[in-house]
């Protein structure tokens, strides 16, 4: 009797005997791709696991320690570290260009198809070149310096609502030192008077800003997470229902007829994150595997994706319901207005698809960046007033609250702050994983096999010592001026806060140019502190490093 056959009847007899039988056979699958050294990668250093294991990375990022366990890895091992049998992490900045650039011809790799919400692919998580540049083809000219511009006055609005809701709450220490009380929620962000400040988690107000922003921004649709101080958004009950009605109304049949639910948009994105960053370390079959497994901690990961999905259902479907066309020039006009070879708009759902990862890709990296260099901003004192002085004498002439892009976008210690904080934080940490093309690719002087993934770990290169100088883990904008223009370009060529080459961020510019609103508007006005003692900022490592409990103390400067 064959022994698959004899083995078979004997779980049939006795069904523990799996218990003992699946993990041998897992060794034994893991024992052999080691022996076959298909990859090539044997050589490589690593960790012992990642010789036979896609799972090794996987419980790393579970266990949140992506980033830094790359890093120290790097720092035992050298320029190359094995993550997994099939991927090598490769630390010198002259990796960046081999891999990523333009003409390198690297993919994406497998680790993207997790993170599409929706059954057709966006400009990120494509894996396709061609179908990739038709789609960045289509979406160039919504992130065009002049686009950009002309939807300044809609990011004014919500910068302007945090100030008033900050105001509020410094308004409080007054309030405190009568009869009013010491501490209280503001809808449902906590914040207590201590000290003569008020004190609350930066990052709360950081995330409700950046999603009411790109919400508007992206579709004329701002959340109205800043008015109410709470994590919530109107999204469709049930997607699917959801375009059909589209398809129909679009079709001229009938009303729109959409049934909503409110839901905590930030949390659902978190969670979602999460999951995203540690599932797509596994094989496609695996990812299934651990979903379905109960308990595992991933059984809401496609629900909590279907959620995502349904609030571009919504937006798609008010605009095309007229429900909020302001006649704004924002990004969901500019794709409904995108016509194909044969003059033919997006379908509903490529619209949501691309409408959800403007929001997603728009706004947790917006609101981790700024909620990052306030940390540091707020530790550092030395830099926030030295940042203060230049505000000071660059804005004596302005009036408006909200500082406008033109009076600052040249201000050299503001650029210093916003590349040093982008450094320091790295929003994003981990290196992007790209796959090998056909016929093989030499980086480094080493040669890798198709189909091979690499990386550049990006918070590796940022803190390491050997770019940066023995300083490399403080948070000094000064390096970024002092430098000579030799130096500043090898710091460049280590510096990839938006990636490089043609998957780079295309929301660079947005993003510049919200940055630097932001920090001059804030600062300008607030003063800010953290508590004596207070630990260093802790982040959840998931593809973007989201602070975690960033409580500050602000009150109001003279001016
Ligand atoms: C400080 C803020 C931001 C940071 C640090 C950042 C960082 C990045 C990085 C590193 C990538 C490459 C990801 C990869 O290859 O896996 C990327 C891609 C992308 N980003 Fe950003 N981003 C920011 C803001 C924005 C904004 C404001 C938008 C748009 C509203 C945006 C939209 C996108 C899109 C659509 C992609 C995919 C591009 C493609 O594959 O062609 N990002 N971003």
């Amino acid at each position: 009797m064959p022994v698959v056959e004899l083995l078979t009847s004997q779980i049939r007899n006795s069904p523990l005997l799996l218990v003992a039988v699946v993990p041998t056979l897992l060794i034994f699958a893991c024992v052999i791709v080691y022996v076959q050294n298909a990859s090539g990668l044997r050589s490589y250093p690593g960790p012992f696991l990642a010789n036979f294991t896609d799972a090794w990375l996987f419980w790393v990022v579970s266990r949140n320690r992506w980033s830094k366990t790359v890093d120290e890895l790097h720092r035992k091992y050298g320029t190359f570290v094995r993550l997994a049998p099939n991927h090598v992490s490769i630390s010198d900045p002259k990796a960046l260009p081999a891999i990523y650039g333009h003409s390198a011809g690297f993919m994406k790799s497998e680790f993207y198809d997790v993170f599409g919400p929706f059954t057709v692919s966006n400009i990120f998580t494509t894996r396709s070149r061609t179908e990739h540049a038709r789609k960045r083809h289509m979406e160039a000219h919504m992130f065009a310096p002049q686009s950009i511009r002309a939807i300044e006055p809609i990011s004014h609005s919500h910068v302007s609502e945090l100030l008033r809701q900050w105001d509020y709450l410094v308004s409080r220490v007054k309030e405190a030192q009568g009869v009013g009380p010491r501490q209280g929620l503001l809808g449902s962000a906590a914040w207590t008077v201590e000290d003569g400040r008020v004190w609350f988690n930066a990052m709360d107000w950081c995330n409700y800003w950046a999603f009411d922003t790109i919400g508007d921004l992206a579709f004329g649709y701002p959340f109205g997470m800043l008015k109410s101080g709470k994590d919530i958004a109107r999204v469709a009950k049930n997607p699917e229902e959801g375009f059909k009605a589209i398809e129909k109304m679009s079709q001229g049949c009938g009303e729109l007829s959409i049934e909503e639910e409110e839901i905590p948009y930030i949390e659902i994105l978190s969670t979602r994150a999460d999951g995203n960053a540690c599932l797509g370390w596994l094989p496609r079959h695996w990812r299934t595997i651990v979903q379905r497994f109960p308990g595992s901690g991933y059984n809401s990961h496609a629900a909590s994706g279907k959620k995502l999905a349904a609030l571009a259902t919504m937006a798609v479907a008010r605009r095309m319901a007229n429900l909020n066309s302001s006649g704004r020039p924002d990004m969901l006009q500019k794709l409904l207005e995108v016509r194909d070879d044969e003059g033919n708009p997006l379908k509903p759902e490529e619209l949501g698809s691309e409408v959800i990862v403007l929001i997603v890709a728009g706004s947790d990296t917006i609101a981790n960046t700024t909620c990052g260099t306030i940390y540091y901003l707020a530790r550092e004192k030395r830099v926030q007033a030295r940042l203060q002085e230049e505000l000071d004498a660059a804005l004596a002439d302005v009036d408006s609250d909200v500082v406008p892009y033109d009076v600052v976008k040249d201000l050299p210690y503001l650029e210093a702050v916003i590349l040093e904080g982008q450094r320091l934080h790295s929003t994003v940490g981990a290196g992007l994983p790209r796959v090998v093309p056909a016929g093989g690719a030499t980086v480094l002087g080493h040669h890798f096999k198709e189909g091979t993934c690499l990386s550049v770990p990006l918070y590796h290169l940022h803190r390491d010592e050997s770019i940066w100088g023995p300083d490399a883990p403080e948070f000094r904008p000064e390096r970024w001026i002092e430098a000579s223009q030799e130096r500043k370009k090898e710091m460049t060529a280590a510096f990839a806060p938006f990636s490089v080459g043609p998957r780079a961020c295309i929301g660079r510019n947005l993003a510049i140019m919200q940055l630097h609103i932001i920090f001059s508007t804030l600062f300008r006005r607030y003063d800010c502190s953290l508590k004596p003692g207070a630990p260093p900022l802790q982040s959840r490592d998931s593809f973007a490093r989201r602070p975690l409990n960033c409580v500050i103390g602000i009150n109001r400067r003279k001016h």
